[in-house]
Formats: structure tokens, sequence, C-alpha cells
């Protein structure tokens, strides 16, 4: 199979889709792998390193794009949609529950679109999503320190407090991958930290693991309506696989925060879960001020520490890949079911449940159209 790894384009993306040690997998089991030039730069690897293993360096995305499957990191921006073509496997971070025009362009031009976020194993653990969690929760808690910081527009608290002055509050409304590497960090700041999830068993977990130093809470309407009030610093946490994320916290919940508050909605990337977040920031301009309260919305955080991001997410996402490489998208979904789950869209139809109901397209089951491809093939 003929693979292209594009340069990320998306604002401040300094990630890549494969290390040089990634391409070596892909070459030793005889797949040709073309990497645009300086693709790997901005996560510390050259163009030489690439070239020792066996990449063939393109000098532009068209020749990166025109390739039998393209691993990539971040979804594709419209600059990019030029480059979709039919039966193309696009294996990347798509998030399409909020986005409808890159659905409806992947749909049109009949990608393959294999989600790396809802690839899911039996246990219901996203293993393409886990690293990349870990990154954003940990990031979470210290940028949240940073923009409560005066000069920052936030209200002059320090998470930690010091002797004779409480500790920080921090609130993190949604208990899995992300909401416990916020909790750790925040714990280790020394910030009073609550987390609110709508799973008991979550929180029993959270309760154990943390050895009760911090707060659980069952989350409803009300009470993350009185956690909400008393944060310092609130965190967006909340995940429902492959589906637009709940609007958790209403309009009204952050008008009664204290001034100089700060919010960090780290599930923007599915939409978001606070109501006063109705568009996506940057990491170039990543705040803005609502109701007094500062609101960080960057759907890409972990492309801000890309040299540790890039191996953790490559980590994992290069055994699907090879799979893929190997066997071709069929095979391989059929063997794993795991890996089918990350099928958002084939042949202009959507196969994942979730996606479909968010844009109101038809939902197509993977297993039958892959049936009705065989069969098609075999006339
Ligand atoms: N902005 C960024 O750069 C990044 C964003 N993310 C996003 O962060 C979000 C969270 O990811 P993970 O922690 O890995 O997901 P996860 O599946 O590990 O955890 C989500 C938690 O939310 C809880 N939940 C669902 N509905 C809820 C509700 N109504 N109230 C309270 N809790 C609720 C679930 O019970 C679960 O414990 C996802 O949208 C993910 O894509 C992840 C990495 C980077
Ligand atoms: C999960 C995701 O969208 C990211 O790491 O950018």
């Amino acid at each position: 199979m003929i693979i292209g790894v594009p340069r990320e384009v998306k604002n401040n993306e300094h990630r890549v889709a494969l290390t040089p040690s990634n391409v070596a997998v892909y070459t030793n089991a005889g797949h040709k792998v073309l990497v645009e030039k300086n693709a790997g730069l901005e996560s510390g690897f050259r163009d030489e390193d690439y070239i020792k293993v066996g990449a063939i360096m393109v000098s532009g995305p068209k020749e990166a794009w025109d390739v039998d499957m393209v691993i990539k990191v971040k979804e594709p921006i419209p600059s990019e949609y030029e480059f979709f073509k039919e039966g193309l496997i696009l294996y990347t971070y798509l998030h399409l529950a909020p986005e409808p025009t890159l659905t409806k362009a992947l749909l049109d031009n009949k990608v393959i679109a294999i989600a790396y976020e809802t690839i899911q194993l039996e246990n219901g653990t996203l293993p393409l999503l886990t690293p990349m969690s870990e990154v954003a929760g940990r990031m979470s808690v210290q940028i949240g320190a940073q923009f409560l910081e005066k000069s920052k527009g936030g209200k002059g608290v320090l998470l930690g407090g010091v002797p004779g002055v409480s500790p920080g509050e921090v609130v993190i409304i949604g208990g899995g991958v992300v909401g416990t590497n916020a909790a750790k960090m925040a714990l280790g700041l020394g910030a009073s930290v609550t987390i609110l999830d709508v799973s008991a068993e979550r929180l029993r977990q959270l309760d154990d693991q943390f050895h009760g130093q911090l707060k659980t809470i069952i989350s409803n309407p009300l009470n993350v309506r009185n956690a909400v009030k008393r944060a310092d610093l609130l965190i967006g946490a909340v995940l429902v696989p492959g589906a637009r994320a709940p609007k958790i916290v209403t309009d009204d919940m952050v008008k009664d925060m204290q001034t100089g508050s700060v919010i960090v909605d780290v599930a923007i990337d599915q939409g978001g879960s606070i109501e006063t977040i109705d568009y996506i920031t940057t990491h170039a301009e990543p705040t803005y001020v609502r109701h007094g309260v500062v609101h960080y919305a960057v759907a890409n955080m972990p492309g801000a520490v890309s040299q540790t991001s890039t191996i953790a997410l490559t980590n994992v996402t290069t055994q699907f890949g090879l799979d893929l490489a190997n066997k071709g998208y069929e095979k391989a979904a059929l063997e794993n079911p795991g890996l089918a789950k990350g099928i958002n869209c084939i042949n202009g139809k959507v196969t994942l449940e979730a996606v479909a109901d968010a844009h109101g397209y038809t939902y197509t089951n993977i297993y039958e159209e892959m049936e009705e491809n065989q069969y098609e093939k075999t006339l």
C-alpha cells in the first residue's frame, strides 16, 4: 500500500502522524511511505531521519494525499478537502458529530473515514483517544492556573494557596481519562478538587484511586449548578463516544461564577459542554471573556506539546494502521470489531450511529455495507 503523511496545517498543530520509527514499521512490512517535507520537524524529527528508514520525502500536500491511505493527526480543514477522492482511506482524528461540512465532504467524495477517537475496545475504552486525553487533562490544569493570574485576565488566585490562605477550587465535570489526569495535576498543586460524573461506579473508582483526597458528586443539573458557582477553575471533560458533547453548564450557571474565574472546556472537540462556549479558540488566540469569566476552548490542546504528544499518539495508532495497510480496511475491520467502530463513513454512507444522528443522515451498518461491497466485487 502507498501511505501518505501530510504536514499538519491546523492552527499551531505541531504533531506529526508518523515518527521515523513508525515509518520503519510500515516500510519493513513492504509499504511505501510518502512524508511531506518538514512534516516532523516541530515534533523533533528531521527529514533525514525519515529518509534513513526508507520514507520518500515529497514537496507538498498534493503528493502526500495522492496515495491509498493518508495517516494524519487532526481532522482535515477546508483547504484540505480538495484532496479527498473515492476509496481513499483517511486514518486520523475526525470528531464528525460537531462537523457537518467535513462530514458532507467525506461522504460526497466517498472517502473511507476512520476516526481514531471512535475505535473502541470490548471493555468500552478508546485506546487511540486515551493518550491525548491524558495529555489534555494534565494540560488543562497548567493552562487554567496560568489564566487565573491577574495579568492573563484571571481573578488572581494561586491554585495551591499558601499557609493561611485557602487553595483554589477546581471543579471537573466528567471523571474519565481527561478528568482523572486533571485531578492528578490539580491535587499535585495543592488545589481543592471536585469531580462530577453521571456514573456512580466511576465516582466510586475515583474515590478509591485518590484515597478520598477529592470530592466526588453525582452529575445532575442542581449539583452542577452548585459546584460551578464556587469554581475558580472549571474543566469540561465529558464524553459520549462519537456523539456531540451534551451541554451541561448553562449560560445562567456561568453568570453565577465569580469574575475572573476560568473555564477550560477540553470537550470542545466534540462540540463543547458549556453553553457559553460557542466557538472553538486556537493556540494563537486561546481565550475570550464572557460574563466576566475567561473561556478557553482549544480543540487541539496536545498540539502545543508536540514532542510528548506525537510519541504518545503514535505509540497507539501504529498497530491499527499497520493492520489497515497489511489487510485492507475490510479484512482488518472484520477481524477486529474495535477497529470497525472507528469507521465513520464508507461509500458515501455514515456507518457510525452517533454521527448519523448528529446530522440527520441514515445510519448504515458497517458489516452490511462491507458485505454489499464484497457482493458487488464478485459480480
Ligand atoms: N481539546 C482537546 O485538545 C482534547 C479533547 N479531548 C476530549 O475530551 C473529552 C473527554 O475525553 P475522555 O476523558 O477521554 O473521555 P472518557 O470517556 O474517558 O470520559 C468521559 C466521562 O464523561 C462522563 N460523562 C458523560 N456524560 C456526562 C454528564 N452528563 N455529566 C457528567 N459526566 C458525564 C462519562 O461517564 C465519562 O466518565 C472528549 O471529548 C475528548 O475527545 C481529548 C483530548 C484532547
Ligand atoms: C483528541 C484530539 O482531538 C486531539 O488530540 O487533538
